[in-house]
């Protein structure tokens, strides 16, 4: 594992300070299901929100390696928080510092440096993996655009201000390709034109995931938000920023882990039976084994995803989705050994770990389910495209044809 810098180290130990208060809340926000605005109004405080914010915008201007080492702290403690961290650093705020217009970045960072975790609205009813099917359309009407569309599954609906809408974007009544729309609550209420209904969710239930509908929803023109490459790569190039956030939400599943083990390795010492304590029963011993094993092996994928920032500033595609498979699917392992490893008291309400096993189901369904990163992988591994319409191997081969006949 590479080592820390000094800088890096105290960064970490700062974030693992104020997360003993994130520990703290935990079980409260989980029960009470509320956004925990006090904790989130610390970490604000202590400069947690855009912290990859560029200094010429007011932030820190630290590295998306940098939130990932905060972001395990907090996930550790409480995996609401690390996922609070996520969004204050990465996805839309991270789109908009990269293709947004002066007047863009300042209004995205002025809402995230004072505690805003933004909201990224892509995920539609009848296009989840296959996000490309969206039926969200923006349609330009002189110096504005129109949007209409229902989005779901949108984690901050109802508490986040800054939003970023993917949307088909239709001028001239042409359908131009995917793009961005920024739209900054200012007011108590959600914007004119918007409105979210909370989805009651199986863990991390201090988080509110909403439906978000739009019904004739107002975007000026000056808040599209316009990445390199037109329209037409529209989508790709928000991906690309997308990307960060998958790192972010490996680095989530890591640490909710890690605290999982964490607590397995206290209990494992201190409960007997049979005379002698459980960690001296191999069954056991190497569960705890495996799950070091499986910890650290994520933590070099994340580590290594986040310091892979290309040219383009974002973490590399590749990397990104494999440590996002394998923190997923490892949290979901690591985390029903450790409540094993407490036994019954594990399986009670009043303990931490079901929270840890709830929390961590997550992963492997959000931000690119486990199967269809798996695809994201094969496909970059390859060097090819594997089409996942019925349609698509047949599409792709005529187009060759064309391509050799010219
Ligand atoms: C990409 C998919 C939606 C599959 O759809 P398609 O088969 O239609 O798309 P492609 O042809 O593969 O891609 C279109 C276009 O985009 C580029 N692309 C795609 N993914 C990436 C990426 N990760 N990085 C960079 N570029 C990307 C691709 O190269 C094409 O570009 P060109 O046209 O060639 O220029 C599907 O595979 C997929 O990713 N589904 C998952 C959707 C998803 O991740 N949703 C997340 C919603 S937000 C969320 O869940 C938040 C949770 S959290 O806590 O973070
Ligand atoms: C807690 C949570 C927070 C979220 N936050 C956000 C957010 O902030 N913004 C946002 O836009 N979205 C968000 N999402 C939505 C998330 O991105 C989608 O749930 C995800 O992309 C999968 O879409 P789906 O749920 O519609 O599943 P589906 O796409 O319907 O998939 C159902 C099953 O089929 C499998 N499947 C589908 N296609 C393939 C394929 N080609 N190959 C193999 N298997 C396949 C999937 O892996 C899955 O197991 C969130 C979801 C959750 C649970």
């Amino acid at each position: 594992m590479t080592e820390l810098t000094d800088a890096e180290s105290r960064l970490r130990d700062r974030a693992r300070e104020l997360a003993r208060e994130a520990a703290a809340q935990a079980a409260a926000a989980d029960r009470s299901e509320q956004y925990p605005w006090p904790m989130v109004a610390r970490m604000q405080q202590a400069g947690f929100m855009g912290l990859t914010i560029p200094k010429e915008m007011g932030g820190p201007g630290l590295s998306y390696f940098d939130a990932v080492l905060v972001i395990e702290e907090f996930s550790k403690a409480c995996a609401v928080c690390g996922r609070i961290a996520v969004e204050a650093n990465m996805g839309a705020v991270g789109a908009i510092m990269a293709y947004g217009s002066a007047a863009q970045k300042k209004i995205a960072a002025e809402l995230v440096l004072a505690g805003d975790k933004p909201a990224i609205l892509i995920t539609e009813p009848e296009a989840g993996s296959a996000a490309t099917d969206m039926r969200t359309r923006a349609v330009r009407r002189g110096d504005s655009w129109v949007i209409d569309g229902d989005k779901t599954w949108i984690t901050g609906g109802g508490v986040s201000r800054l939003h970023l809408i993917f949307a088909r974007a239709v001028e001239d009544g042409e359908e131009k390709g995917i793009g961005g729309f920024i739209v900054a609550r200012t007011g108590e209420g959600m914007p004119d034109g918007m409105t979210a209904e909370r989805i009651p969710s199986m863990g991390l239930r201090g988080m509110p995931e909403a439906n978000i509908a739009m019904r004739g929803l107002v975007v000026p023109d000056s808040m599209v938000l316009r990445p390199p490459g037109g329209w037409a790569r529209g989508f790709g190039r928000l991906m690309d920023a997308y990307n960060g956030q998958r790192v972010g939400a490996a680095t989530v599943a890591l640490g909710l882990a890690a605290g999982a083990y964490d607590h397995a390795l206290v209990r494992a010492q201190a409960r007997e039976q049979f005379g002698r304590p459980i960690a001296e029963f191999q069954g056991l011993a190497w569960m705890l084994a495996d799950m070091s094993i499986e910890l650290e092996a994520s933590r070099a994928l994340v580590w290594r995803a986040a310091r892979s920032a290309g040219p383009n500033g974002f973490p590399d595609r590749l990397a990104a989705a494999q440590a996002k498979v394998m923190a997923a699917d490892m949290a979901i392992r690591v985390t029903n050994n450790a409540l094993q490893v407490w036994g019954a008291a594990g399986y009670s309400r009043e303990n931490p770990m079901e929270r840890y096993v709830r929390d961590a189901r997550m992963f492997a369904i959000a931000g690119g389910t486990a199967q269809v990163l798996r695809t994201q992988v094969a496909e970059q591994i390859l060097g090819r495209k594997l089409p996942q319409t019925r349609g698509g191997f047949v599409r792709l081969a005529e187009k060759a044809e064309r391509a050799a006949a010219e």
